[in-house]
C-alpha cells in the first residue's frame, strides 16, 4: 500500500513558494511565487528581491520616507521574478502558487504571458486599490483564483 501522507499537488508547489520566500531579504514582506504547467510540472520560481546589481545591503528597504528612500522603487516582486526566470517558451495556461495575491502590476504580467490560475497563501492587502485592480483584471480575463487550503497537515521547512 502506498505512503498515506505524501504531500498532494498544492501542498508541494506551495511549499516551494514558501521555500522561496526563505531567499528574500525584505524585513517585512517576504513573497514566494512558483509557477506550474497544466501537467504540474515547475517551470519557475522567483521571490522578491532588488534587481540585478542592486546591492541588498545598498537599496533601501524603507516602506516610508521619500519615495525615492524606500524600497518600492526598487524592489522585483515574486511573481515578476517568477516570469522573468522563465527560461522556456510555453508558459500559457499555466498556474502560479504565490505567497502573495499578485499587485495589479504583477497580474497584467501573468495575464499577459498567459496565466490561467492563481492559487494565493495570502491577501492582507485585498483592500487596496492594487488588489482590487487585480481581482477586476482577473475576473474580466477569466483568469481564476482560489485561497490555497492545506489539507492534510503544515508544511514544515527544515533541514
Ligand atoms: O505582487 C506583489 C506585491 C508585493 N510584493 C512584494 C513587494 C515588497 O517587497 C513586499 C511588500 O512589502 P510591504 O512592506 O508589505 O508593503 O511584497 C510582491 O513580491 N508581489
Ligand atoms: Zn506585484
Amino acid at each position: 500500500m502506498k505512503k498515506p501522507d505524501y504531500l498532494k499537488w498544492d501542498e508541494y508547489f506551495m511549499g516551494i513558494a514558501l521555500l522561496s520566500t526563505e531567499r528574500s531579504k525584505d524585513p517585512s514582506t517576504s513573497v514566494g511565487a512558483c509557477i506550474v504547467s497544466q501537467d504540474n510540472k515547475i517551470l519557475s520560481v522567483g521571490y522578491n528581491g532588488m534587481p540585478i546589481g542592486c546591492s541588498d545591503d545598498d537599496f533601501p528597504w524603507n516602506r516610508e520616507g521619500s519615495p525615492y528612500d524606500t524600497k518600492y522603487f526598487y524592489v522585483c516582486h515574486a511573481e515578476m521574478n517568477a516570469i522573468l526566470n522563465y527560461t522556456g517558451t510555453a508558459m500559457h495556461d499555466a498556474k502560479i502558487y504565490t505567497t502573495l495575491f499578485p499587485c495589479n502590476e504583477c497580474t497584467k504580467a501573468l495575464i499577459q504571458k498567459g496565466i490561467k490560475e492563481i492559487i494565493y497563501m495570502c491577501d492582507k492587502y485585498s483592500e487596496t486599490d492594487s488588489v482590487r485592480a487585480s481581482k477586476r483584471m482577473l475576473d474580466a480575463s477569466g483568469v481564476t483564483y482560489r485561497l490555497y487550503e492545506p489539507i492534510n497537515k503544515d508544511i514544515t521547512l527544515s533541514l
